[in-house]
C-alpha cells in the first residue's frame, strides 16, 4: 500500500507541478462549509455552481408515515421518502416504460454524486478521493463518480474487490484505468484511512442491499466506522460520502443498531430513501436530475427544484455554521507591475472583460458609497451603464438619499466584487449629472417595466405597502398603453463619476494579495497615471 500511495503522493505533485498559470487556474479553497450563493454562478477553475438555498416541497399524502409519505426536513417544508420496495420499482419503470437505461442513469447518478461533493468538499483542500465501490450499481455510480471527480481536479483512487462482469461495468473500470486512476485490493487499503485520503467514497450498497454485510464489505464499512479512532487532532479528518445509501444500513430504518458509518455526506439518488430521514450529518443532497414528470406523479414523487443547471440540490437543514471559520483561500496568477496596463481604463476594461468572460452574474454591479455634509457614508449597488474616458456612469433616482447626499458632496466610491476571478476594483473620484439627453435616451432603452418602475418610485421614501407600488404601476400600464412613449420623469437620471484613483486587487494566498494602485500626477505639465504597489 505504501508503494502504491507513494508513487501516488508524486503524481500529485508532478498533476500540480503541470497545473496551467491561465487564466482558469482561479481558485478558492474554503472550509467544508456550505454557503448558499446563487445557482447559475459559473467559476473558473474547480468552482461549480452552489445550489440556491430555496427548494420547492410538496406533500404526496400529507402527515402519511411510512411509504412515498411527507415527512418534514428541517427549514424546508416537506419531501417524499422512498422505501426499498419503491425504489426498486422506480428503477424498473425508468428503465422499462420510460426508455432509460441502466448507463444512463448511472451516469447521471455519478456525475451528482462528483457535482455533490464540489458544491462542499473543494479540490484545493479535499483532493484525495477514495471511492469504495459495491457489486451492484451502487458501485456504478461510485465508478462514474470517480471518474468526473478525476475531470474536476481531484486525485481519486478506487477500490473495487467484487467486479462485476458485465461490459458496461468492465467499460467504467477501461475508462478509469484510461486516465491512470489507480485501483487498490482490500489488501493494499491502509488500516487507517485517515492518513492518505481526503474523501471517501461510500458507494458499497444501494436501495438493494439486505441483511449484514458479508465479505469483505464488512471489513471495509468497519474500516469506515473506525476512522475517528485514528483522528489527530493536528489532522483534518476524512470525510465520508455516502451514495444513495449510507452501506450497512437498512434501506428504510437506518442504522439500526446506532453503530453503523456516519456519513458527513448523503447524496440520494432520485428520491431520498427512508433511512435518509435518520441521517443527521451535515450535508444532504439530493442527485438524478432525470425524472420525468410521469414517473413523478405515478410515484407521487415530490421532489425539490434543481437550482439552475445544477445536477444536484441540497435538501435537509443548512449545517450551522462559525461565522469566524468561514473563509477562502485565493489563488490567483500573480498581478505584476509589468503587465498592468499604463491607462486604468484600459485595465479596468481588460478585467471587466475577464469578468464577462467567466460568466459572473451583474459583473456590472457595483457597490456604491457616499456621505452627506453630516459626513456619515452609506452604500448601496447600483449598475454600472456606461465607462469611458470621461466616468463610470449609473442611473437612478435624483431625490434618493444617494441624491441628496451627492447633492452634500460630490465625492464617491465605487467598488466592483468578482467573484470567482478573486478580484476587486475600487474606483474613487468626483461625481456629476450626466447631460439631461444622455439620461433620456438611456431610460427610453430600458424594458417598459423599468421605466414605469422608475414613475412609480419615489426612491427611498416610505411607502404604506406594497399594494400602493402595485396600484400606481397598473395604472400607469393602463395609462401608458402599448406603444406610447413613457415620458421620462425629471426626478430620473445617470451620474458620472470622474476618476480621481483606482485601485485593483488580486486575491493570492496566505493574504499576500496583489495591490495595484492608480493615481494621477502631472510631469512636464502631462498628467500621467502613477502605479504604486499597497502592503495587502
Ligand atoms: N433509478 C434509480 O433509482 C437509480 C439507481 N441507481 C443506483 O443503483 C442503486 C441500486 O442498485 P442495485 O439494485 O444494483 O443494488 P445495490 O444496492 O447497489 O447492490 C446490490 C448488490 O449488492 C449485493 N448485496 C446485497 N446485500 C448484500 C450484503 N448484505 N452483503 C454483500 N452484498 C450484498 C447484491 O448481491 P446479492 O445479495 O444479490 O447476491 C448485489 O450484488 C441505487 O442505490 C443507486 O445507487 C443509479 O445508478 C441510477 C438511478
Ligand atoms: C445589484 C443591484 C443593482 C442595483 N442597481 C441600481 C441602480 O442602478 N440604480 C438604482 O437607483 N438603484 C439600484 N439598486 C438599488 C439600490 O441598491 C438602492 O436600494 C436604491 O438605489 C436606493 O438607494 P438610496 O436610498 O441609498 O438612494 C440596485 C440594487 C442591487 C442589489
Ligand atoms: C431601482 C433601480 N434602478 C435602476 C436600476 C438599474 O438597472 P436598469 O436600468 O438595467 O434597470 C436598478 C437595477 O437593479 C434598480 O434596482
Ligand atoms: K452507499
Amino acid at each position: 500500500m505504501r508503494g502504491v500511495l507513494g508513487k501516488s503522493r508524486k503524481m500529485i505533485c508532478s498533476l500540480l507541478s503541470q497545473a496551467p498559470v491561465s487564466p482558469a487556474y482561479y481558485y478558492r479553497s474554503s472550509p467544508s462549509i456550505y454557503k448558499p450563493k446563487p445557482s447559475n454562478r459559473f467559476s473558473w477553475g474547480f468552482l461549480a455552481p452552489i445550489p440556491s438555498p430555496a427548494i420547492r416541497v410538496f406533500c404526496s399524502k400529507p402527515g402519511e408515515v411510512g411509504g412515498l409519505m411527507a415527512s418534514s426536513v428541517q427549514n424546508q417544508g416537506s419531501i417524499s421518502y422512498l422505501t426499498q420496495r419503491e425504489a426498486a420499482e422506480v428503477d424498473e419503470t425508468l428503465m422499462g416504460p420510460l426508455g432509460f437505461s441502466v448507463d444512463q442513469l448511472m451516469e447521471l447518478a455519478g456525475l451528482s454524486v462528483a457535482t455533490s461533493i464540489n458544491e462542499v468538499y473543494k479540490p484545493s483542500e479535499y483532493n484525495r478521493v477514495l471511492a469504495i465501490c459495491g457489486p451492484g450499481n451502487n458501485g456504478g455510480d461510485g465508478l462514474v463518480a470517480a471518474r468526473h471527480l478525476y475531470h474536476f481536479g481531484y486525485k481519486p483512487f478506487v477500490c473495487y474487490p467484487k467486479r462485476t462482469q458485465k461490459p458496461l461495468y468492465s467499460g467504467l473500470v477501461t475508462q478509469l484505468e484510461s486516465l491512470s486512476i489507480p485501483f487498490l485490493s482490500v489488501d493494499e487499503l491502509p488500516m487507517d484511512l485517515s492518513k492518505d485520503f481526503d474523501i471517501l467514497v461510500d458507494a458499497m450498497f444501494g436501495f438493494s442491499f439486505h441483511g449484514a454485510p458479508r465479505p469483505p464489505f464488512d471489513d471495509l464499512i468497519k474500516k469506515l466506522i473506525n476512522l475517528h479512532y485514528y483522528e489527530q487532532a493536528q489532522r483534518k479528518p476524512p470525510v465520508i460520502v455516502s451514495v444513495d445509501i449510507p452501506s450497512g444500513w437498512h434501506v428504510e430504518e437506518g442504522d439500526v443498531g446506532g453503530d453503523g458509518i456516519k456519513p458527513d455526506m448523503l447524496v440520494s439518488l432520485t428520491a431520498p430513501k427512508l433511512c435518509a430521514k435518520k441521517f443527521s450529518g451535515p450535508h444532504h443532497f439530493l442527485g438524478g436530475r432525470f425524472v420525468p414528470p410521469a414517473i413523478a406523479e405515478k410515484y407521487k414523487l415530490q421532489l425539490p427544484q434543481y437550482p439552475g443547471i445544477s445536477m444536484c440540490v441540497r435538501i435537509g437543514k443548512p449545517p450551522q455554521i462559525d461565522i469566524s471559520s468561514l473563509r477562502e483561500n485565493y489563488i490567483s496568477p500573480e498581478f505584476l507591475e509589468e503587465q498592468v496596463e499604463a491607462d486604468p481604463l484600459d485595465q479596468f476594461r481588460k478585467w471587466f472583460d475577464d469578468a464577462m468572460a467567466a460568466n459572473l452574474k451583474e459583473p456590472n454591479a457595483m457597490a456604491l458609497s457616499t456621505t452627506g455634509k453630516d459626513g456619515k457614508p452609506s452604500s448601496r449597488m447600483v449598475l454600472l451603464k456606461g465607462v469611458d474616458k470621461d466616468g463610470f456612469v449609473w442611473f437612478t433616482n435624483y431625490e434618493s438619499q444617494k441624491a441628496r447626499q451627492l447633492s452634500e458632496n460630490p465625492h464617491a466610491a465605487l467598488l466592483f466584487y468578482w467573484d470567482g476571478l478573486n478580484r476587486q476594483v475600487r474606483v474613487e473620484g468626483s461625481v456629476e449629472k450626466v447631460s439631461d439627453e444622455e439620461s433620456e435616451q438611456y431610460f427610453h432603452s430600458r424594458p417598459r417595466g423599468s421605466q414605469l418602475g422608475a414613475i412609480v418610485s419615489k426612491q427611498s421614501t416610505v411607502v404604506p405597502g406594497r399594494h400602493v407600488l402595485h396600484q400606481q404601476y397598473k395604472e400607469l400600464e393602463e395609462k401608458y398603453s402599448k406603444e406610447s412613449l413613457i415620458p421620462k420623469p425629471k426626478y430620473w437620471g445617470g451620474y458620472r463619476l470622474k476618476p480621481e484613483r483606482f485601485e485593483f486587487w488580486q486575491g493570492q494566498p496566505s493574504r499576500l494579495h496583489d495591490r495595484l494602485e492608480y493615481s494621477p500626477q502631472e510631469t512636464d505639465g502631462k498628467r500621467v497615471w502613477k502605479i504604486v504597489r499597497l502592503a495587502p
